[in-house]
């Protein structure tokens, strides 16, 4: 995850309020949550209504000083008791409709914005799957999952709370500012003066917030992945004895996301201590003002009284703003992170014009020419020139020194990777010319790592073919040798632990071969998905595979001779090509590396 690392600004002690993003990052961040606005409009009618009572919220809210200032100045003063109950039944049903309007606002707003953040984590997901293996290869786990979950909880706060309070706040200030000149504009200059300073806080607290929002961020993507690697892990980490040193890592993470985070805080919290400094002395100023004033006879009580309350009505909206202005920014921290995500096309997709195919009308020929590919951010080329044929129907062994590359070359047909250089022919047809998900319905991967999901057996079995019927499923884990399913507390319909750890090794690569085999598929590659089990059992897969084999054209990674027996042909991986092909008789004879690997392989097993 180096690029992940480098994206993570790292403060020092001393850079905490320093310019840290230049303007047009800081721009291209809010750009960011702007381009959020594409989920907002499904919800257009429900947010003009929100707004229409954060209006009318506002309104009742600033009508109630002015009818304070009038009750003192006129019933109060002239002793009137029948206008001041008049006043006091406004000044009620005011405050009743204010309560009502802020209640059911809260409760739209919630539901609103919870439903945009569903739409985007559905949307963020979707394009996760879109996303060739080598991204997922190089970010961590953990910095995904924090962009789902916490970084997309953010921006739904900050539209449910922080921006909803933003645009109250800028109105009520705006609305105040005109009431206050309305009474004594002489008082009012003192609240505005008082703006400059704000703004200058503002502006420094902008500055500094915005790149320690980002790295206490980008830290708790580190700490998710630590937790998350050692969940996984957990069998490895017991085994070795490694549990005091993974707790000392995590530890590590940990402190550092704490320190990280009290940066921030200490950022937002010096400012908006600026903050109400200013605020509470503008106050006091226009109170000692204001007193002159009415002892000159130049204002009345009931003017001062309206003037003051509103001041004080104006200092919710000032110290909001600081909160605002946090939320807006770590809001914008993380459309920044999450749109780095959705900014990366998928390196593998339909080219335009991509031709569907038709598994009942795929023969199955399959032609590597002159294959080459490097891994990214690798300058090694894996495969230098593959050229190899497999005819319909045939089944080709790929044998090789480990790390020589096997593993790479059948990740290609099923385009998991795409050729740096040459090209793949599936009948004829280069594989980039065929739509993405009808070829990997006609070319199926078992993977060594039997990955299984938390799921029913019956729905791990068909993933590949959700219209397989009872008999097919049947089938497939006869030929796996994994009728041991039967014997689960319920079946095929006992729900398997996450990646199938509650099955033993074996168990979960014949529930992997036979989730293969249900495809039906016109090619099929199996990377050593028998590795994990015994003799005894190999032999009998090996057995009921060999059936399966002859009705589909067929890749097989080898490790053990045994294996090789499957193989029609057996072609020798070395050195970036196929360095020899043949029958497995013609290659022991022809080829001292190919007996050279095939013997190193056995003597692996053997110890
Ligand atoms: N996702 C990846 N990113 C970068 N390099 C990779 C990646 N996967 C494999 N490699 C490198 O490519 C080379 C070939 O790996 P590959 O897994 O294809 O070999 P293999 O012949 O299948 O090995 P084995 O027999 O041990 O399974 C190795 O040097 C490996 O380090």
């Amino acid at each position: 995850m180096g690029s992940e690392r480098l994206k993570t600004p790292e403060l020092s002690e001393t850079d905490d309020l320093e310019p840290q993003r230049s303007a047009p990052e800081r721009k291209s961040a809010l750009s960011n949550l702007w381009r959020i606005k594409k989920y907002l409009y499904p919800y257009r009618y429900r947010l003009a209504l929100l707004w229409t009572m954060v209006l009318l919220n506002i309104a009742s809210g600033l009508a109630i000083p002015p009818l304070v200032g009038k009750a003192i100045d006129g019933p109060i003063a002239e002793r009137d008791m029948h206008g001041l109950w008049v006043i006091v039944g406004v000044i009620a049903v005011l405050g009743a409709a204010d309560a009502i309007l802020q209640l059911s606002r809260r409760y739209m707003q919630t539901t609103t914005a919870m439903a945009i953040e569903a739409d985007m984590r559905a949307g963020l997901y979707e394009h996760l799957q879109r996303l060739h293996t080598g991204f997922h290869d190089r970010w961590q786990t953990g910095q995904l999952l924090a962009r789902v979950t916490s970084d997309l909880g953010m921006i739904r706060r900050f539209f449910a709370g922080g921006l909803v309070f933003a645009i109250t706040s800028i109105g009520m200030i705006l609305i105040i500012l005109g009431q206050l000149l309305f009474i004594e504009w002489r008082l009012a200059l003192i609240v505005a003066a008082s703006a400059v300073p704000l703004f200058l806080i503002g502006r420094k607290f902008f500055r500094g917030y915005l790149p320690a929002a980002r790295s206490e961020q980008d830290q708790s993507g580190e700490v998710s992945s630590a937790a998350e690697e050692s969940a996984l892990g957990i069998r490895a980490i017991k085994a070795l004895g490694r549990g005091p040193l993974m707790a000392a890592r995590f530890e590590k993470e940990a402190a550092e996301l704490r320190d990280r985070g009290i940066r921030k805080s200490l950022i937002a919290s010096r400012s908006w201590s600026g903050y109400d400094a200013i605020a509470t002395a503008a106050v006091g100023a226009v109170l000692v003002f204001g007193s002159v004033m009415v002892a000159e006879g130049r204002m009345t009580v009931g003017d001062l009284t309206a003037f003051v309350m509103l001041q004080l009505a104006l200092l919710w909206p000032i110290e909001a703003s600081g909160w605002v202005m946090a939320h807006g920014n770590e809001a914008m921290t993380a459309a920044d992170r999450v749109y780095e995500v959705f900014d990366t096309e998928p390196a593998i997709k339909d080219r335009p014009g991509a031709k569907a195919i038709d598994r009942s009308a795929v023969r199955g020929e399959l032609v590597f020419e002159d294959v080459r590919f490097g891994y990214e951010d690798d300058s090694r080329d894996i495969l230098r020139g593959v050229d190899l044929r497999v005819k319909p129907g045939e089944t080709v062994a790929i044998a090789g020194r480990t790390g020589s590359g096997k593993s790479t070359l059948v990740s290609l047909p099923s385009r998991l990777n795409d050729p740096t250089g040459g090209r793949i022919l599936l009948d004829g047809t280069d594989i980039r010319d065929l739509q993405l998900a009808n070829l990997r319905s006609v070319v199926t991967t078992a993977f060594e790592e039997a990955t299984l999901f938390s799921m029913s057996v019956r729905e791990n079995l068909a993933l590949g073919r959700p219209d397989a019927d009872e008999a097919d499923l049947q089938e497939a884990l006869r030929v796996a040798q994994a009728e041991f399913v039967h014997d689960l507390p319920y079946g095929l319909d006992t729900r398997i632990g996450e990646q199938g750890l509650s099955l033993s090794g074996g168990q979960r690569q014949r529930l992997a071969l036979a989730r293969a085999v249900v495809v039906k598929p016109a090619v099929l590659v199996l990377d050593d998905p028998l590795s994990a089990l015994d003799v005894h059992t190999e032999e009998l897969v090996e057995k009921a595979l060999a059936q399966v084999l002859r009705e589909t054209t067929a890749l097989v990674v080898v490790h053990r001779p045994s294996t090789v027996a499957l193989a029609d042909r057996v072609a020798l991986l070395h050195e970036g090509r196929i360095a020899a092909f043949g029958k497995h008789s013609e290659l022991m004879a022809q080829s001292p590396e190919y007996v050279s690997v095939l013997s190193a392989e056995s003597e692996e097993m053997a110890a």
